[in-house]
């Protein structure tokens, strides 16, 4: 029992051979909290997954997992405690769903009534007691999540867990994911699926090349960044020209043509800025305000890797 985080890594790298795959990360995750670990392929995620899980050995640095060391002998014991749903899942298909949940549930010493549950967590109850030959790829995945849910883990560690989910299913995902936070655990998902990811996650850490170059909240690493917002405004010719008045001087007049104006923001200053459009009190027919996504600020922080690591 730890009250501390449930993952922490201090210093810590993977060097396969000359290959460096993680280098020097440091990173907590507490419990009840969800951390979404993002990268460009060969950025290192599995590696550290599999650093966390105890499969591969850091080279340098120290990993404690609720706790313990992975490679320590005693974090066998642990093991009950952690839901692990890999990047490609795996099962018998001659067996059925359940055949195949009811043998994990024993090898994790959890038990067997859960799994009607689990069954339905997943939307998979009534194809329980078919055989996975006969499953679709989105039913294998939601299997392999109701797999890494059995025994209500206390960290779940998530690899593409929307991989080749519908729209549905992906909100039913993060669902789960929701209520496994509110069950104090804490959540791990290394992800490609970006867009996704925005609102629904605690935080992100940004992997490029092994290096970890950013870790925080997405609206801080965006204003971090300084990567500006778009605040679109649509109205008739004579209020844009009203509005073109206004703002002579900060943008230029080829902002207010054809009824739709698009005018990039500074995250800081974009309350004022929507405050001071109300206090013009002019017929504006739309405002959007567009932030930059989870895709752009991830962008930016691996065109700028190599540099000072930015933690919001
Ligand atoms: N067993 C291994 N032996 C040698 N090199 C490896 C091994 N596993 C991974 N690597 C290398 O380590 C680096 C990080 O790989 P890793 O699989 O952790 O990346 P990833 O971010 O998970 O990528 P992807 O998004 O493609 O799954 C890559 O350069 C990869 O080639």
């Amino acid at each position: 029992m730890t009250t501390g985080p449930n993952i922490k890594l201090t210093g810590v790298a993977k060097i396969y051979g000359t290959t460096p795959a993680v280098k020097a990360v440091d990173l907590a995750v507490a419990p009840g909290e969800c951390l979404a670990l993002v990268g460009h392929n060969g950025a290192g995620k599995s590696t550290l997954i599999k650093m966390v899980l105890g499969l591969v050995q850091p080279s340098s640095g120290e990993i404690s997992v609720m706790g313990l060391d992975p490679q320590a002998p005693g974090f066998h014991a642990l093991r009950k405690d952690i839901g692990f749903l890999p990047e490609q899942v795996l099962f018998q298909n001659n067996m059925t769903g359940r055949e195949t949940l009811s043998f994990y549930a024993r090898l994790k010493g959890a038990p067997l009534d859960s799994l009607d549950d689990l069954f339905h967590k997943v939307d998979l109850f009534a194809a329980a007691d078919q055989r996975i030959s006969t499953y679709s790829k989105g039913m294998r995945q939601r299997l392999g999540l109701a797999q890494a849910l059995i025994g209500s883990p206390k960290l779940l560690i998530l690899d593409e867990p929307t991989s080749g989910l519908d729209p549905v299913s992906r909100q039913n995902v993060y669902g789960i994911i929701n209520a496994a936070k509110r069950d104090g655990a804490t959540v791990l998902i290394s992800s490609h699926a970006l867009t996704e990811l925005d609102a629904r996650i605690d935080r992100v850490a940004i992997l490029s090349r092994g290096d970890l170059v950013a870790l925080g909240r997405i609206a801080d690493l965006r204003r971090n960044i300084g990567l500006a917002s778009d605040v679109t405004l649509r109205a008739a010719p004579d209020v844009m020209a009203k509005l073109a008045q206004h703002f002579d001087g900060v943008y230029s007049p080829d902002h207010f043509i054809n009824g739709t104006a698009i005018l990039p923001c500074a995250p800081d200053q974009k309350v004022e800025f929507l405050r001071e459009l109300v206090d013009l009190n002019l017929e504006l027919s739309d405002i959007v305000v567009h932030d930059p996504s989870l895709e752009e600020v991830f962008m930016a922080y691996s065109r700028g890797a190599g540099g000072e690591k930015s933690h919001g």
